[in-house]
């Protein structure tokens, strides 16, 4: 049965190091959930907090309404399948996923039966016999995988596990955890630095910094309403404005970069030019090749910085008047622009948002 996890103002302290700081947290039955963060932003300290492996200096950590206070890592109903993996080397690959449930008094038929099931759900079937240490990275990462889904566990807890793979055992991985998640139907909870793997997986993500979240969600709406100026940047939309001023214009907000109007597509949010940042969306500003207008409204008129040939597409870096720049994408038919050159640049619908300038 899927778990559900209740984290309530838990901290977690080293020293002076508050590794995970009065976070609280619900994650649901049968979600498919990250915790995405920059290195020593505390996503490995809240891991092995819900795993039992730590425990929090304050707060609590329920699971399906339990408090776990007391509940010994070997008690939950839980397994972890590390980065690293800790396979054991004088064991076969059956040996290696057989260990669990053999330490459960499972034997005979019934062992081999769900030995035999669990490395088909990795398709390794066949592998039972191999060594382990024979085996190429991402098959040791499935039977690490194979060992962990065989205990059948309510919540997979999953520490960067395809560290050290190469990109297309990556993919590969990537692909079979999510196809894991839907047969199993257990809780699995990701922690990873890499965003397209958190993007790709998650049914809701958090964003972790300095041991607190910064932003929790599905992973489309961290785009479409980045929390702040961090978070924006840690998932790639950099193109973030200081406005000069901010006006009402036939109810619509806009906010003046270098004279330039630029319409936003949120009004609701506080217009402060100290506490708010413009972010445009790269994918929404379009521009001709020949540095002409596509659109008739919402253009506006910028110099071109730098052109980078990027095989599909180009990424141009174009500058306001007052020096501050953003990067556009623009096709790779015909001459690129010319540094230098003034390019027309044209704001598609939801191209310009309003972030906060502060972390929380
Ligand atoms: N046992 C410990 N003793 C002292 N400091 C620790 C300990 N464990 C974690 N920390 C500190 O807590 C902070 C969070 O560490 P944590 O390993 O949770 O980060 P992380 O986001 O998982 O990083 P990474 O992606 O590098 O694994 C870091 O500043 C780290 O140095």
């Amino acid at each position: 049965m899927a778990i559900s996890i209740s984290i309530d103002g838990v901290t977690r302290s080293h020293g002076p190091v508050k590794a995970v700081d009065d976070l609280s947290l619900e994650i649901k039955a049968g979600e498919f959930f990250t915790l995405l963060g920059s290195s020593g932003s505390g996503k490995s300290s809240l891991l092995k907090l819900i795993g039992g492996f730590d425990r929090p200096n304050r707060g609590r950590i329920m699971f399906d309404g339990k408090d776990m206070a007391d509940v010994p890592a070997n008690r939950r109903p839980v397994n972890t399948v590390f980065q690293g993996l800790g396979l054991f080397p004088h064991m076969s690959v059956e040996g290696n996923v057989a260990y669990g449930l053999k330490l459960r008094g499972v034997s005979g038929k019934t062992l081999v039966a769900k030995v035999e099931e669990a490395l088909d759900l990795v398709e390794l079937s066949g592998f039972g016999g191999r060594d382990v240490n024979l085996l190429s990275g991402g098959q040791r990462q499935r039977v690490a995988l194979a060992r962990a889904l065989v205990m059948e566990p309510g919540l997979l807890l999953l520490d960067e596990p395809l560290t050290g793979l190469d990109e297309r055992l990556r993919q590969q991985m990537r692909k079979e955890f999510g196809r894991l998640h839907k047969r199993t139907g257990a809780t699995f909870i990701l922690v990873t630095h890499n965003q397209d793997e958190a993007l790709s997986l998650s049914d809701r993500m958090a964003i972790m910094h300095h041991g607190r979240i910064e932003q929790l969600g599905r992973p489309d709406a961290f785009f479409d309403a980045p929390a702040n100026a961090f978070v924006a940047r840690f998932i790639g939309m950099d193109n973030l404005l200081q406005a000069e001023r901010f006006e009402e214009r036939a109810g619509k907000t806009i906010a003046v970069v270098a004279g330039q109007a630029i319409p936003l597509d949120c009004a609701s949010k506080s217009t402060n030019v100290g506490a708010s940042l413009v972010v445009l969306r790269s994918d929404r500003l379009t521009m001709a090749n020949d540095g002409s207008s596509i659109a008739v409204t919402d253009n506006l008129t910028l110099q071109v910085v730098e052109t980078t040939f990027r095989g599909l597409y180009r990424d141009v870096t174009l500058a306001f008047g007052d020096g501050q720049t953003v990067t556009a994408v623009c096709d790779v038919d015909g001459p690129p622009l010319l540094v230098g050159q003034e390019a027309r640049v044209s704001l598609q619908p939801g191209a310009a948002l309003l972030t906060s300038a502060a972390m929380k």
